[in-house]
């Protein structure tokens, strides 16, 4: 039954940046996506991190690996959202997630704009591939909390609504919404 699934979630931290994947700075993101995630969650959880280099196939092929072969009950990825050229992560989210949920995007860039007026480049979006969520997040660091405390308390019931793991949140750091079943 939905929401009964009480195994450690896997969860998948991808990063998505030409230089941090070569080595030439320092990947920020992507440990800062781990450190939200230890900060709220009082549900057991295995992390899957990975880092590759922007475009369409690379970052396809590793949502769909991390969905079909390591099981990943949720994805957080970071970085080539906006318009650029080789910013395809959305483009490649979607072939590898089909079922788009729009208000994931529309509320990420309607908090992160009260930030900086450059949150409408971003073109995020979050999508299902089977029992997986996948939501994109965008590439500079400090995006990551913003975005992070407006959908999250979402996800555990879209969590239970897909089948996949149960989340749990510490209320006193983030508060996840369940309607009364
Ligand atoms: N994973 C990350 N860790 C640390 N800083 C990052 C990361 N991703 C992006 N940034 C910062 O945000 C800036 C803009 O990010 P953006 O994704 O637009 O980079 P980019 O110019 O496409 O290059 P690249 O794909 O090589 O990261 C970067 O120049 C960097 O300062
Ligand atoms: N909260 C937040 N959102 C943000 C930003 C930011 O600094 N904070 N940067 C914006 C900028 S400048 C760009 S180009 C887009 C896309 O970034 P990405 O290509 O690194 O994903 O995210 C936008 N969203």
């Amino acid at each position: 039954m939905a929401g009964e699934d009480k195994r450690a979630a896997i969860i998948g931290v991808v990063t998505i940046s030409d230089r941090a994947s070569a080595g030439i700075y320092e990947d920020l993101s992507g440990p800062a996506i781990a450190a939200y995630l230890t900060k709220i969650l009082t549900s057991p959880f295995e992390l899957v991190r990975r880092t590759v280099p922007d475009g369409f196939e690379s970052v396809r092929d590793e949502l769909i690996h991390l969905v079909d072969a390591a099981g990943c009950d949720l994805i957080l990825t970071t970085g080539g959202t906006g318009p650029s050229p080789r910013d395809l992560t959305p483009e490649a989210t979607e072939a590898a997630a089909p079922r788009v949920l729009p208000g994931f995007g529309e509320l990420m860039r309607q908090e992160s704009l009260k930030q900086v007026p450059t949150a409408i480049l971003s073109r995020q979006i979050a999508a299902l591939r089977g029992a997986c969520l996948v939501i994109n997040l965008p590439g500079k660091p400090a995006s990551i909390a913003t975005c992070l405390d407006a959908v999250f308390p979402a996800v555990p019931y879209c969590l239970d609504l897909i089948g996949a793991a149960r989340l749990e949140t510490d209320a006193a750091v983030l508060k996840s919404f369940r309607p009364k079943q």
